[in-house]
């Protein structure tokens, strides 16, 4: 058996199927996220873990252990939310120690073990100051701090950096990272950002209404979306239908709908150039709106009833299309993705 086993869980809050029938298995070690949108399940699944949850039917088992009806001290899980819920009137070292204390750690050992993870976590210097005069982001590594120094079977996250500005969070999703892979700790990671989940998973389950959707590798998932949803959600494809579609060739489009990265679009203001033609399909749109982020050019084209969005990568090399422009695009075959 894997070292977190889930198997058949089932929630209901009321008439609402919270969480359907939800099994996976998760090694030792590894860093998963729970990867879905507000509402689908992702924090009552972590939430029935930690035991801070019941759940109607099924079995959750952690090391070994049926963990399902036990109560949350007896679990050795940690946590860690995305309000920091710190003690403020208790220094750095004292919320760190405060686990230790109660389970009557010697006090040179708890000494030992708080110095140790305030390194980890880089707050070396800062063991006698107080929530109120830390950042955010010190605020949130203390309360990771908190969670490893007890040395938890697994370590939940939920969303635990969704408060902090975007350039810190980028920073404390590396070093979570760092840090999971040098102590080895299972990690459970809740988020509805995308981009975050494919920056610090070993693997991702994608939920949606309660069920998980997909699993995988991030770079598995966002190459080979398997429905509809999940090509929306993760990689901000376009899912067009053979409706929307025509082949360069002549011949007809399969029945279905394809799925269809902005960036590999490719957009001629005349004719698509014979020497394109031998392969793919086209679309015939106009430019509604241009937006450029940074290195990306993003246009949405009205084709029909449908909005398609396209990336120009390395903008500056490019003269842009202006906006009103009939254009046409050619999506490559290959690069069209059937669900
Ligand atoms: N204690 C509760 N009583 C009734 N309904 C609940 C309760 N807790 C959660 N729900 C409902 O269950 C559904 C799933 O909630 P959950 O918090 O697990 O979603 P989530 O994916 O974590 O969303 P978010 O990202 O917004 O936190 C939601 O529709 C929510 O309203």
């Amino acid at each position: 058996m894997s070292y977190v086993h889930i198997d058949h869980v089932r929630k209901n809050f009321a008439e609402t199927a919270v969480l359907q029938n939800i099994s996976l298995e998760i090694e030792k070690g590894e860093f998963v996220t729970l990867l879905g949108p507000s509402g689908c399940g992702k924090s009552t699944l972590l939430r029935a873990i930690a035991g801070l949850e019941t759940v109607d039917s099924g079995l959750i088992s952690v090391n070994g252990k049926n963990i399902t009806d036990l109560p949350v001290q007896k679990r050795n899980v940690g946590m860690v939310f995305q309000s920091y819920a710190l003690f403020p009137n208790m220094t750095v070292f004292d919320n760190i120690a405060f686990g230790l204390k109660m389970k009557k750690v010697t006090k040179s050992d708890i000494a030992t073990k708080v110095a140790q993870v305030i390194e980890l976590i880089h707050l070396t210097g800062k063991e006698f100051a107080y929530p109120h005069q830390l950042s955010g982001g010190q605020q949130q590594r203390v309360a990771l701090a908190r969670a490893i120094v007890s040395e938890p079977d697994i370590l939940l996250l939920d969303e635990p950096l969704s408060a902090l500005d975007a350039k810190i969070r980028k920073t404390l999703q590396v070093e979570l990272r760092n840090i999971q892979k040098s102590l080895q700790m299972t990690m459970i990671f809740v988020t509805h950002d995308q981009e975050e989940a494919m920056t610090v998973s070993d693997r991702i389950f994608v939920m949606n209404q309660g069920e998980i959707v997909q699993s995988g590798k991030p770079e598995d998932i966002y190459a080979s979306p398997a429905n509809e949803f999940v090509a929306r959600f993760i990689g901000s494809y376009n899912v067009l239908t053979d409706e929307d579609l025509y082949h360069l060739s002549g011949e007809k489009v399969q029945a279905g709908s394809y799925a269809v990265r902005p960036e590999v679009i490719e957009l001629y203001s005349d004719e698509i150039p014979s020497a394109m033609k031998t392969s793919g399909y086209w679309v015939r749109g106009c430019i509604r709106n241009k937006i450029t982020r940074g290195n990306v050019r993003r246009y949405e084209i009205q084709a029909n009833n449908r909005v398609i969005y396209v990336d120009e990568l390395n903008v500056p090399q490019i003269p842009p299309f202006q906006e009103g422009a009939f254009v046409q695009a050619r999506l490559p075959e290959g690069e069209c993705i059937l669900l």
